[in-house]
Formats: structure tokens, C-alpha cells, sequence
């Protein structure tokens, strides 16, 4: 029997039984808002197919020789891997094609890039590979994306404005994990779902609905290397942490740990280190839409003073300290 439309409170029945395909959930979220016009659902879509075609060269890299550096450099100083590069490529690509995006950023980008479609009513932040230093060892990697409506003017060309408009302000977030399977994970404010991809179908389908991070846990996430860096009270948390026997783990792929800790349990640390005193990851294509997701799914990020949403977004590229999980680890951290 098909399920109901509305739940017994009123609500959109977004609990799709597992087996939907993402474009079918895509229609079905969608029609729950009367107003909507299928562009961000087009917008999904479009991310999805590029993530498939990345899919496939990121489980051929070792065989198509795209693996190693590009001899390039990002505005960040960090050495480009050659996927890095193609991932931007292909990203850029699919959101230009699909003519619903007016400008994009990326972490592989130094400036902001106008699609050619003035038209578009969104905007796109992305990190076309997360974890870099795991692509050439066969370790899990992502996508991370971050997708807000445009405040400039429809027809004229977008502007910084339209990416810091805050991390409240975004209509959706998402990743995409290459693991042992690949798994899309995405919210648009309506809870958070994730959908595996079966490669024989080449279709994503609904594998965890309505994911919820567990209130606690017992896995700690953060580069052991870095520890005499970090402030007094992530140190004592830290401690703390060993002394109760939790696990340390840390794949060093910010799209892996935090996905495992959402199903899990656990927390993610990347506080401020020597190297990078205002901390490592990019707010608006890594922070923005982690603590989005983490939110909308029960979850916690802070920068360790504010709420991670609540952050001041003033440059493209702009850095912030991040601990994202479980509520009542980040509660104990932040009273250490
Ligand atoms: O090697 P470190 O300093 O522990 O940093 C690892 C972190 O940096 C990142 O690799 C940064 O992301 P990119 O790979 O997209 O640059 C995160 O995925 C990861 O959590
Ligand atoms: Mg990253
Ligand atoms: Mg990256």
C-alpha cells in the first residue's frame, strides 16, 4: 500500500521506503512544497551524475594514471592532487551544463566562477575531493557541497554576496563518500538521507532514511601528530577521553570520520595547530555544510565558541576551527 502523503501531524511523509530511487525522492520531497519550481531538485541531480563519473575514475585511478600530484597548487598553498583537479573539472562541468547554478566556488579555485547562466537562481560552494592525502593509498574519500539561493538580482551577474550570506542561510548540503561502497548523504532542511550507489544500476537509491546522530558516543576523531598544539581544554578533553577507554579513530578524510560518527557516534576535532592557528578546514565548503547536516540530523558543530552556523563568513576561502558530532561530546568538550 502506497505510504500516505502527510503524516498524522500535518507533515510531509518524506519516509520513503528504502529502495526509492533519488530522483523519485528528489519528486517527492519537492512536492511537498507547493512553491517549488524543480530547480534545486535539477540541481541534486546534477551533482549526483557528476559524483557517478568520479565514482568510476576514482575506482580506475590506479589504472588510468590519475593518481599523484598535478604539479599544481591551490590558493591554499597545498599541492593539487591530479584527481583534485579532475573532480573540479568535472563538478564545474555538470553545474554549468545543467544551467541552474550562476556561480560557483571551489577549494581548487582561487576566485568565484561564473557558469554563463545569469539566469540560474542558485549558487554552489565545493569541495570537489575531500581527503586528498588518501587518494594514492586506497583509503575513503569525498565531495562536499554547500548550495545557497542567490540574493543578487535574477539576470545579473552573482556577486561574493550570494556565498556569504551565512550558514543558516544554505537550501541544502550534502557529501558524497567513496568508500567501500558510495553513499550520498544529503538535507534540505528537512532532516537528513542518505542513498548508495549501485554501481550495476549506476542509480542511487534511499539506504538510510531520516539519519540521526546518536545523543553520545564513544569514538574521538582528531590528528594525534597535532596534540601539543591544541588549546588547554582540548588537550584535558582529550585526556579525558583516553582515560575512559573511548576509541581513537581517524581516517583523516573529514567526509569518512564524520560520516562514521553520524552513525556512531562520536566526535570530530580539528582545532587550531601551529600550522594552521585559526584552524585547517574551509568554512564554506567543508564547515558550513558538516554542521548543517550534523544539525538537521541531532548533531553538534562549534567552532569552540560559536555554533559553527553561526559563524561570520567574510571570505571565500576562509579557515575555522571545527568539532562536529554527537551533542553531549561536544557539551563535555567544551566544559573541559
Ligand atoms: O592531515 P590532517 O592535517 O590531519 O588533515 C586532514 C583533514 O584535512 C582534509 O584532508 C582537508 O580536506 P581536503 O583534502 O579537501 O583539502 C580533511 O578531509 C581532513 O579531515
Ligand atoms: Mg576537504
Ligand atoms: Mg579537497
Amino acid at each position: 500500500m502506497p505510504l500516505p502523503a502527510t503524516t498524522q501531524s500535518g507533515q510531509p511523509n518524506l519516509a520513503l521506503p528504502v529502495g526509492t530511487t533519488l530522483d523519485r525522492f528528489i519528486l517527492r520531497e519537492q512536492s511537498a512544497f507547493p512553491f517549488a519550481t524543480g530547480e534545486l531538485s535539477q540541481l541534486l541531480r546534477d551533482i549526483a551524475l557528476a559524483s557517478k563519473i568520479i565514482n568510476l575514475e576514482i575506482n580506475r585511478a590506479g589504472l588510468i594514471d590519475v593518481t599523484g600530484a598535478a604539479g599544481t597548487d591551490n590558493i591554499q598553498g597545498e599541492s593539487q592532487q591530479k584527481l583534485d583537479v579532475i573532480a573540479n573539472i568535472r563538478f564545474i562541468r555538470a553545474l554549468k551544463n545543467g544551467g541552474e547554478v550562476c556561480a560557483i566556488i571551489s577549494e581548487e579555485d582561487d576566485e568565484m566562477i561564473l557558469t554563463g547562466n545569469p539566469n540560474g537562481k542558485y549558487v554552489v560552494a565545493i569541495d570537489p575531493l575531500d581527503g586528498s592525502s588518501n587518494i594514492d593509498v586506497n583509503v575513503s574519500i569525498g565531495t562536499i557541497f554547500s548550495i545557497y539561493r542567490r540574493v543578487s538580482p535574477i539576470g545579473s551577474e552573482a556577486t561574493m554576496a550570494d556565498f556569504l550570506q551565512g550558514g543558516r542561510k544554505q537550501a541544502a548540503a550534502g557529501y558524497v563518500l567513496y568508500g567501500s561502497s558510495t553513499i550520498l548523504v544529503f538535507t534540505t532542511g528537512q532532516g537528513v538521507n542518505g542513498f548508495t550507489l549501485d554501481q550495476s544500476l549506476g542509480e542511487y537509491i534511499l539506504s538510510h532514511t531520516n539519519m540521526r546522530q546518536p545523543h553520545t558516543g564513544s569514538i574521538f576523531s582528531c590528528n594525534d601528530g597535532n596534540v601539543a598544539d591544541y588549546p588547554d581544554y582540548v588537550q584535558t578533553y582529550l585526556t579525558s577521553c583516553r582515560q575512559h577507554r573511548m576509541t581513537g579513530r581517524y581516517i583523516g578524510s573529514l567526509v569518512a570520520d564524520f560520516h562514521r560518527n553520524l552513525i556512531k557516534g562520536g566526535i570530530y576535532l580539528y582545532p587550531p595547530t601551529r600550522q594552521s592557528p585559526g584552524g585547517k578546514l574551509r568554512l564554506l565548503y567543508e564547515c558550513f555544510p558538516m554542521a548543517f547536516i550534523a544539525e538537521q540530523a541531532g548533531g553538534r558543530a562549534t567552532d569552540g565558541r560559536q555554533l559553527t552556523l553561526d559563524v561570520d563568513p567574510t571570505e571565500l576561502h576562509q579557515r575555522s576551527v571545527l568539532f562536529v558530532g554527537s551533542p553531549d561530546l561536544i557539551d563535555k568538550l567544551l566544559i573541559s
